[in-house]
């Protein structure tokens, strides 16, 4: 990968949460920051005229924890919800998941190492206690997903997501590079 160039003004930088900031942890509300990310996270983003976000899979709710105090611009649950400047906007329309929560009851009464996590656009099924209940778990979700419309399934690093179709981490980070002060930078840097 090559070198990214030193932060300025003139640049925006979009990071992911889990695996990229936070070293991945057993369960979600495991994940540790290191202290120097917090303390280098407040540097980062005045070396950037505010151009730095978070763009995850995560709720804002959890980002702003881990975070705390800092509260940065961030997209979340994989680009179906934002804060940009001020506000929260909801790039999704609102589903009923009531029919996957049903069909996941059963199996997560049997399998108390499996680990549900809600969010408002969807919700995650995490097996990384439990790997060999992948399948079982991919089958089940996808049975559930047509009384859904409107919703898909995501794989992630252990788990198993779905969310409302639609909305996506490249189309949010389009849209904050249409705003101040990310419209500023000559090209985003993913990290
Ligand atoms: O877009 P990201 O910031 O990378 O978030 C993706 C998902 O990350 C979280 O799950 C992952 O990290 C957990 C903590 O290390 C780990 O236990 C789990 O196995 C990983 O899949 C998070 O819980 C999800 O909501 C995010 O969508």
């Amino acid at each position: 990968m090559p070198i990214p160039p030193l932060p300025t003004p003139r640049h925006a930088l979009f990071l992911d949460f889990d695996g990229t900031l936070a070293d991945i942890a057993d369960q979600p509300q495991a994940v540790q920051l290191r202290p120097q990310v917090l303390h280098t996270l407040p540097t980062l983003h005045a070396a950037l005229g505010g151009a730095l976000a978070i763009i995850t899979g995560r709720t804002l709710a959890d980002i702003d924890r881990f975070l705390s105090p800092l509260r940065l611009p961030v997209a979340c649950e994989h680009g179906a919800q934002y804060r940009l400047n001020a506000g929260i906007r909801s790039d999704a329309p609102v589903l009923d998941w009531e029919p996957v929560f049903s069909a996941l009851h059963p199996l997560l009464e049997h399998h108390p190492q499996l680990l549900l996590e809600a969010k408002s656009a969807g919700l995650a099924l995490h097996y990384r206690q439990a790997p060999h209940l992948e399948a079982l778990c991919r089958q089940t979700l996808q049975d559930a997903l047509p009384a859904v419309p409107g919703a898909e399934l995501l794989q992630g690093k252990c788990v198993l997501e779905i969310k409302t179709a639609g909305p996506t981490k490249g189309r949010a980070i389009a849209r904050f590079m249409q705003a101040a002060p990310f419209c500023r930078a000559l090209a985003p840097v993913p990290g």
